[in-house]
C-alpha cells in the first residue's frame, strides 16, 4: 500500500503558557497543504526500514515511521512489512513533516491489516509520537488548542487560493525555539479573527515564533516581505520556523530572490 504523508501550516499561533510538564498550550490552526512524503509499506518476512529522498538525521530505528510501527506492534499481532519512505517535505521546517510520515504510518497500517481503530483510537497513538501528529489523523482544518493535540472544529475554506512555501535551507529546532518564546495570555480570540476575510489576516493574525525568531534570522522577515511584494494576501511563518508561506489569489512566478531556496507552489 502506498500513500502521500502532505504537510501542515499554522495559521496563527499563540503561545499561552508554559505547563507543568514542559510543554506549552497553544493556539492554533493547523491547515493541510500538499507538499508532502511517499510512504510504501510491502508485507515482508521481516521487517525493514529504509529512505530516500532528503537525508534524515537519526538512526533509522528512531524514526518516526518505525516508532509509529513499534507502538502498534506492541498492542496487535502485527505482520512485519517493508517500510519505504521518499523523504521530500524538509525537516526542521516547521511544516510538521515528521509527524505526518507518523501518523500515516498508523492509517496505512490501520487500514492495510485491518485493525479497526477508530479515529478516536488512532489519535491517542499518535499522541505518544508528538504533539503535532494527531492532527494528521484527521488531516484536516481544525483550530488546535493546549499542546497542539485538543481539537476544534473551524469553518475556514481557502480553497481556490494558492501557496507558496519557502524554506530557506535553515533547519530550525523545535524545543530551542519553544525555549525562546514568552508564554502570553492572549487579549483577542484567534478562533474569532480567522473567520474575518482573510485580507484582514495581515493586520491580526500572528505567529508568536517570529518575534524570537526573526531577530535571530533576519532572512525570514526579508522573506515575509518578499511574499508581500509579490503580491501575497497573507504570509506567516508555519510553525516553529523556519518556512515561511504566501497564500495568492492566483499562481505566482517565482521571485528571483527564492531561486536559491526549496519551494513548494500548489492550490489550498
Ligand atoms: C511548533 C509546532 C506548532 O504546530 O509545530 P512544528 O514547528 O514542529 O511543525 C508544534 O507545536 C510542535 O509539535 P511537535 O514537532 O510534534 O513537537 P514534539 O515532538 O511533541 O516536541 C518537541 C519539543 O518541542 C517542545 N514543545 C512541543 C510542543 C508543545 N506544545 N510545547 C512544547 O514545549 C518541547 O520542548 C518538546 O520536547
Ligand atoms: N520521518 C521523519 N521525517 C522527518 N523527521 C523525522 C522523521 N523521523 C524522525 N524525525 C526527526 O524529527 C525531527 C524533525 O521533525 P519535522 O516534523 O520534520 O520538523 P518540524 O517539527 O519542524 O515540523 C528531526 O529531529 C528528525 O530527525
Amino acid at each position: 500500500m502506498l500513500v502521500f504523508s502532505n504537510c501542515k501550516i499554522n495559521l496563527g499561533l499563540r503561545i499561552t503558557e508554559k505547563r507543568s510538564d514542559g510543554f506549552h498550550n497553544l493556539q492554533s490552526c493547523f491547515y493541510p497543504v500538499g507538499w508532502g512524503d511517499i510512504l510504501e509499506a510491502i508485507p515482508s518476512k521481516t521487517f525493514a526500514f529504509s529512505s530516500s529522498g532528503l537525508s534524515i538525521p537519526g538512526e533509522l530505528r528512531t524514526n518516526l515511521c518505525v516508532r509509529a510501527y513499534d507502538l502498534l506492534k506492541a498492542d496487535f499481532d502485527l505482520p512485519p512489512v517493508q517500510l519505504h519512505l521518499h523523504k521530500l517535505v524538509p525537516i526542521g521546517a516547521g511544516l510538521g513533516g515528521g509527524s505526518a510520515d507518523a501518523a500515516f504510518t498508523l492509517r496505512l497500517l490501520n487500514d492495510q491489516f485491518k485493525l479497526g481503530l477508530s479515529i478516536a483510537q488512532l489519535e491517542e497513538y499518535a499522541r505518544l509520537l508528538g504533539s503535532d501528529c494527531a492532527f494528521f489523523i484527521q488531516n484536516r482544518p481544525l483550530y488546535c488548542l493546549e499542546k497542539g493535540d485538543v481539537f476544534q472544529d473551524i469553518t475556514i475554506d481557502l480553497s481556490g487560493y494558492h501557496i507558496l512555501l519557502v524554506y530557506p535551507n535553515l533547519a530550525i529546532s523545535t524545543a530551542e525555539a519553544y525555549a525562546g518564546v514568552r508564554p502570553q495570555q492572549p487579549e483577542t480570540s484567534l478562533f474569532n479573527q480567522l473567520q474575518a476575510p482573510i485580507d484582514a489576516w495581515c493586520e491580526t493574525i500572528h505567529n508568536d515564533f517570529e518575534d524570537s525568531l526573526f531577530p535571530q534570522y533576519p532572512v525570514l522577515a526579508q522573506i515575509k516581505e518578499q511574499l508581500y511584494e509579490a503580491g501575497a494576501v497573507y504570509a506567516s511563518m508555519s510553525g516553529s520556523g523556519s518556512t515561511i508561506y504566501g497564500i495568492f489569489q492566483a499562481p505566482v512566478v517565482l521571485p528571483n530572490q527564492f531561486l536559491n531556496y526549496s519551494v513548494w507552489q500548489g492550490k489550498l
